[in-house]
Parts: structure tokens; C-alpha cells; sequence
């Protein structure tokens, strides 16, 4: 097996005005803070939602001690004896009577344990004749008996805050009567792309037009983050249009993301906008596909400038804005996980900045990943990321990759 010298990434070996990928990400995170606005919100709208507080359990749950299975509620002591069932306990209707000595009651799943009974014996282990039952084998004191609070007591903490509320979440609020939940206000998020070029689906293209598709990329990705979109559809390339835009983002999102314009040519307003209007953080990482990537404020207003190219644009948003959000909304482990792999096909990298190629992943019987490139890697070219399911991240001063080569993948699983 091949492998590339394990170089680590100095300043030096940059070219000049840019950063590692490693720095960029770091100034993003250390310039957010969480959001600290609350909300409350029922119970059915809150999954995927991120805790503000703990939830405390009211009540024990179970609320009383009940059967598990469909049988009868009896006396342990009194479990070899022929027994004189004395009446039925249904779930929601319980038996009011007492079990006493060579009695029991005929119980379902779910109802109250009758008072004087500690154990139930499921019906298929019983030979019942008329109103009289005798146990066919043997049976533990306690046996199919659910104890009350045996889930949780009143002052349990069910959750710690920054949970993010999943099903379960949810369904055990319900069984402690909690009706709604504190939460973190959403993200709200404004998106727009840029250019001149660009037609919006529906109409006809006219000379040198392109269908804009980066911002259904990225409404799809902002999907997965569960945060308030605002979509402000294309801009033109005029300073004009660039300006009013950012300004009316500024007045209601948290973050806003823009695409294309973002390079040195001469209908590239971004970066010069975001200079005149806010600050400017950083504008150039040392990466493809990707490299003009400017980020930056707008008053409260996070900025990300992202590259037209539309895998630029899945690149960037996945490794510099979902770790933006995730942070705003208080998560704690915002950046993609990497994991090893073999490459098995050769690829071509020019040193100086760190790849983000498309790949192909499966893992082998062993558990091993091996990984294989989707082919053409330009940054115009989407089929290629739609038929990937993985970076492959070829570090900064790697030249091209053998095949057999241990690289490291970032799957998409999750992401996107
Ligand atoms: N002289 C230089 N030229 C370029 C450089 C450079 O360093 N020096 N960098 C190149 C790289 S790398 C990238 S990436 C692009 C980024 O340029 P912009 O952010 O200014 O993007 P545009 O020029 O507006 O567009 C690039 C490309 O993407 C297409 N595009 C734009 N928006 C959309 C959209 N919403 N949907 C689909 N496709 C879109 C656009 O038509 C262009 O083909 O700059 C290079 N140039
Ligand atoms: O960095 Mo550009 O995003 O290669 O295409």
C-alpha cells in the first residue's frame, strides 16, 4: 500500500493571503456564539429541536403498579393452590376488590395490580375450569409485575438541555403528562445566488443563460438543519442589487449565505460589498473545490460568500456553514467526522491546496472502507457530486494518488 508523507500543514506551505482549511473552520467557530433566544413549543413540534433546559420528571412513571401480561393477578404464596377467581381488571378499569388468600383476579396488560396481589401468571400457564384456575408450572413472586415508578421519580432529570429532541424524547415527555417544551429558537437563515446568468426554473434560457441550481442545493441542505428559511432568489450583478440585498437580510436572518460573485472578476460585488457594509473575516482558503470563500458580519449577521461553482457550494457550505449553524444552535460537535479508507483508484491533485474530491465508498467484509473516484472532479460538475457518497480528502501537500493509497473519506451519510 502506497502512502503520502503525513506532512503537517504549516503557514508556510500556503500561498499567500489564504488559510488551511483547519484555520478557516476554527475562526467561524470561534467567532459564534449560541443563540440564547427561547421558545416554547408543544410536544409535536419539537423534534429535532434542541433542548433550552432540563426536563424534569413531575411523576413517577409507571403511575401504578401494573400487569404485563394477560393472566391473573394472585397471591405468590398462594401459587399451588387451586385459586377462586373473584373478578377482572381491564387497563383504564381497575379491580376495586382486595386479593386475599386463594383468590385471584382476572387481569389484562396495562391494568392497576389489584391490592393484596404481587404477582401475575400470563393466561397460557394456567388450566382454568369454570371460575376456578390452577397454575400449570411454576411462577417467581414479582413475576409480569411492573412496578410504579420503576421508568423514572418525580425530579428525575430526564434531559440535559442541549439535547436534541428525538422520538423517544418526546414520547417519554408525553408519559410524565409534559405538554410542551423550552427549545432554542430556530436559525434563521437567508440564501440567495448571484449572477446575471442565472434563469429561474420555468422559463425559457436565453443566450449564455444557466438554470440557477445552487440554491436548491442549498435549500436542501438547510433542510437537514432544521432552520427558518429565507429564500431572497437571484440577485443580480449590479452593487445595487448586492447591497439592498444584504440589507434586507440583515434585518431578520441570523446568517446569511449568497452564491457566486464571490471572485476577483469584474461583476464580483460580494466581497467588496461585505467590505463596505461589515468585516470582512477571511476571504481565500487554501482548498478546491472552494477557494474564494468569503466570511464574514453583517452587523449581527454572520456572512458566508460562497464560491457560483455548484460543488463549490455543497464544499463549502458542508465544511464552513453547517458547523455555523450546528454551533448557533448550541451543538457542541459541529465538524463532519472523517474516517480511513483504501483508495483503489489513482487520482490526480496538484500540491498546494487540500482536495475535496468526489468518491465513491463501500466498506469490505472486514469493515474496512475502500473508496474510488466518480471521475471528472471539476467544480462545474454536478452529476459527479450527485453520484458520490463521500469526500476524499487528499491533504494540502499531496501531489497524485496511487492507487492503494490510505486516504481519508468524509461520507455524506447525514449530511446532505
Ligand atoms: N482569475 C481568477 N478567476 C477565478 C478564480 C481565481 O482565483 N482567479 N477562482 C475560480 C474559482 S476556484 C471559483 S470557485 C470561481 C468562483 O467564482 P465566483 O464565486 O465569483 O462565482 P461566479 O463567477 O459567479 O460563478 C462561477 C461559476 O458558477 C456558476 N454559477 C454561479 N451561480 C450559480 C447558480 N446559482 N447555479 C448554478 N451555477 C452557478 C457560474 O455560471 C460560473 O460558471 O471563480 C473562478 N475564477
Ligand atoms: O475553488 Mo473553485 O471552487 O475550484 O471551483
Amino acid at each position: 500500500m502506497t502512502d503520502q508523507p503525513n506532512v503537517t500543514t504549516s503557514c508556510d506551505t500556503l500561498p499567500s493571503g489564504t488559510l488551511a482549511v483547519e484555520q478557516a473552520q476554527a475562526r467561524v467557530l470561534d467567532s459564534i456564539q449560541a443563540l440564547r433566544d427561547t421558545e416554547t413549543l408543544p410536544l409535536m413540534q419539537a423534534a429535532g429541536r434542541i433542548l433550552a433546559e432540563p426536563a424534569r420528571a413531575q411523576m413517577q412513571v409507571p403511575p401504578h403498579t401494573n400487569s404485563a401480561m394477560d393472566g391473573y393477578a394472585l397471591r405468590h404464596a398462594d401459587s399451588g393452590a387451586s385459586l377462586h377467581v373473584i373478578g377482572t381488571a381491564f387497563a383504564g378499569h381497575p379491580f376495586t376488590g382486595t386479593v386475599q388468600a386463594g383468590e385471584c383476579v382476572r387481569i389484562m396488560t396495562g391494568a392497576v395490580l389489584p391490592a393484596g396481589a404481587d404477582s401475575v401468571v400470563m393466561q397460557e400457564n394456567v388450566q382454568r375450569d369454570g371460575d376456578t384456575i390452577r397454575l400449570s408450572g411454576t411462577l417467581k413472586r414479582g413475576e409480569n409485575v411492573r412496578y410504579a415508578g420503576e421508568d423514572s421519580q418525580p425530579g428525575d432529570i430526564l434531559l440535559e438541555a442541549g439535547r436534541k429532541l428525538n422520538a423517544a424524547d418526546l414520547g417519554m415527555l408525553a408519559s410524565q403528562g409534559i405538554s410542551t417544551v423550552t427549545v432554542w429558537r430556530r436559525v434563521r437563515v437567508a440564501f440567495c445566488s448571484t449572477g446575471d446568468e442565472l434563469t429561474p426554473l420555468g422559463m425559457p434560457l436565453q443566450p449564455g443563460q444557466i438554470y440557477d441550481s445552487n440554491r436548491y442545493t442549498l435549500h436542501a441542505m438547510l433542510q437537514t438543519l432544521d432552520v427558518d428559511m429565507i429564500d431572497m432568489g437571484i440577485i443580480r450583478d449590479t452593487p445595487q442589487a448586492v447591497e439592498q440585498a444584504f440589507q434586507q437580510a440583515t434585518l431578520t436572518a441570523d446568517v446569511l449565505i449568497t452564491s457566486g460573485g464571490v471572485s476577483v472578476g469584474e461583476a464580483d460585488y460580494v466581497s467588496d460589498t461585505l467590505q463596505r457594509l461589515g468585516q470582512v473575516n477571511f476571504w481565500k482558503i487554501a482548498f478546491k473545490p472552494g477557494k474564494p470563500l468569503a466570511f464574514g458580519t453583517l452587523g449581527d449577521c454572520l456572512f458566508f460568500g460562497l464560491p457560483g461553482n455548484p460543488v463549490s457550494v455543497m464544499v463549502t457550505f458542508l465544511l464552513f456553514v453547517r458547523p455555523a449553524i450546528l454551533t448557533l444552535r448550541g451543538e457542541s460537535v459541529p465538524l463532519v467526522p472523517e474516517y480511513p479508507a483504501i483508495c483503489d483508484t489513482p487520482l490526480k491533485k496538484a500540491p498546494g491546496r487540500k482536495d475535496y474530491q468526489r468518491g465513491i465508498a463501500e466498506r469490505d467484509s472486514t469493515g474496512q472502507w475502500h473508496v474510488r473516484t466518480t471521475g471528472n472532479q471539476g467544480s462545474h460538475v454536478l452529476r459527479s457530486m450527485s453520484q458520490a457518497n463521500c469526500f476524499i480528502v487528499l491533504p494540502l501537500e499531496w501531489g497524485n494518488v496511487a492507487a492503494g493509497t490510505s486516504v481519508t473519506i468524509i461520507p455524506f451519510e447525514g449530511l446532505m
